[in-house]
């Protein structure tokens, strides 16, 4: 497989990142996104000022509004995006090539893990899934960043974690996709909950059971969808997990916070969030532990704060006075 060209939809602040790890590694990259004037801005000040401020891009970055040919394509764009965005593909690019599916979250109204979408949209693409703790500026600063790479080939997926490794990223290889994936969308879900605990000033105690009682609700959701609960003692799991739901960086904390300040969802987003992209992804993974039997109290419980169905003194109340049960 050659893998010296690097193609990465997306110039918000995750694609520019990858865009810049990839440079960094050697690649020649190739980042796409929708706007002309952030085109012309990357290619002429080498910043991307919307999404990383001043932040310097890699010389070997240039933007264009088109994919192009590429020997690795990079898929960054929000979750419930990713399917307009692979449709907006030459689909003869994507023949044969491995596709990393970057984006944490699951699809409204399909339910679809990211790359059940690209099974969809290209099912001739090689699928690759990258998760892990890493903020976006963190990794285009080059500040030190490891992560999960997972494919279905062993020998493939090490040949891409190579391509893409430099001195400040460091991805690492595994073999369980669906619970990379998994594990990604869900810890957005928790994150919510974990701001919404540090909005509404119930301590750090409470936080802490939360991320320990997220951790083992996530091993039951990713063990029925056709994971390894394995998977989540790595970087896509535990680091992830604790990254997100402890650190104010974090948009699907900051969202939580307000959540749990006493903000409506309405007014959180009409005050300019960020992208949260638990907000869309706990409604589909409250209907797939519905539909799958699994045990996911935190994940109903955010989907009813979520939903306006309950406020979080109501929910905390409900999930303390569960009967009790041995920790497992
Ligand atoms: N930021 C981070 O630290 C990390 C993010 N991720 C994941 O990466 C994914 C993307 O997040 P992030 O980059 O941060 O989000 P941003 O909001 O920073 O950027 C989103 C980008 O997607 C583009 N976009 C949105 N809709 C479409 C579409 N229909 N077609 C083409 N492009 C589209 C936007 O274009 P425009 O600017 O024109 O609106 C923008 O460039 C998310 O799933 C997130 O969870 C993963 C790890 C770290
Ligand atoms: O996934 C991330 C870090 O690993 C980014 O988290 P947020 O989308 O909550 O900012």
């Amino acid at each position: 497989m050659l893998l010296e060209t690097v193609s990465v939809i997306g110039g918000g602040a995750w694609g520019t990142a990858l865009a810049q790890a990839a440079a960094m590694a050697g690649r020649s990259v190739s980042l796409v996104a929708r706007d002309a004037a952030q085109v012309n801005e990357i290619n002429t000040s080498h910043t991307n000022a919307r999404y990383l401020g001043s932040q310097e891009l890699h010389h070997n970055i240039t933007a264009s509004t088109e994919a192009g040919p590429a020997d690795i394509i990079i898929l960054a764009v929000p979750a419930q995006a990713s399917r307009a965005a692979l449709g907006a593909i030459p689909p003869d690019l994507l023949v044969g090539k491995p596709v990393i599916l970057s984006a944490k979250g699951l699809e409204t109204g399909t339910l679809d893990r990211q790359s059940e979408i690209l099974f969809d949209m290209a099912p001739e693409a090689i699928p690759f899934v990258l998760s892990g703790p890493s903020f976006a500026a963190d990794v285009a600063a080059g500040r030190p960043t490891a992560v999960t790479l997972a494919g279905d080939d062993a020998t493939q997926t090490s040949a891409l974690a190579l391509a893409l490794a430099g001195p400040s990223f460091r991805p690492y290889a595994a073999d369980d996709r669906i619970g990379v994936e998994v594990a990604g969308a869900l810890k957005n879900v928790y994150a919510l909950a974990c701001g919404a605990v540090e909005g509404a000033d119930l301590g750090a105690s409470a936080r802490s059971a939360l991320i320990a009682r997220a951790y083992a609700e996530m091993a039951r959701m990713v063990t029925a969808m056709g994971g390894s609960a394995t998977t989540l003692t790595g970087l896509a799991g535990l680091g992830d997990l604790t990254l997100t739901c402890t650190s104010v960086q974090s948009r699907n904390y900051q969202f939580g916070m307000a959540l749990g300040r006493g903000q409506t969802v309405e007014e959180i987003i009409a005050g300019g969030a960020k992208l949260a992209e638990g907000v869309a992804t706990t409604p589909v993974a409250d209907a797939l532990a519905k539909s799958l039997g699994v045990d996911a109290p935190l994940v109903h419980a955010v989907e009813a704060v979520l939903s306006g169905n309950a406020d979080i003194a109501t929910v905390v109340a409900g999930l303390m006075s569960r009967p009790l049960k041995r920790e497992d």
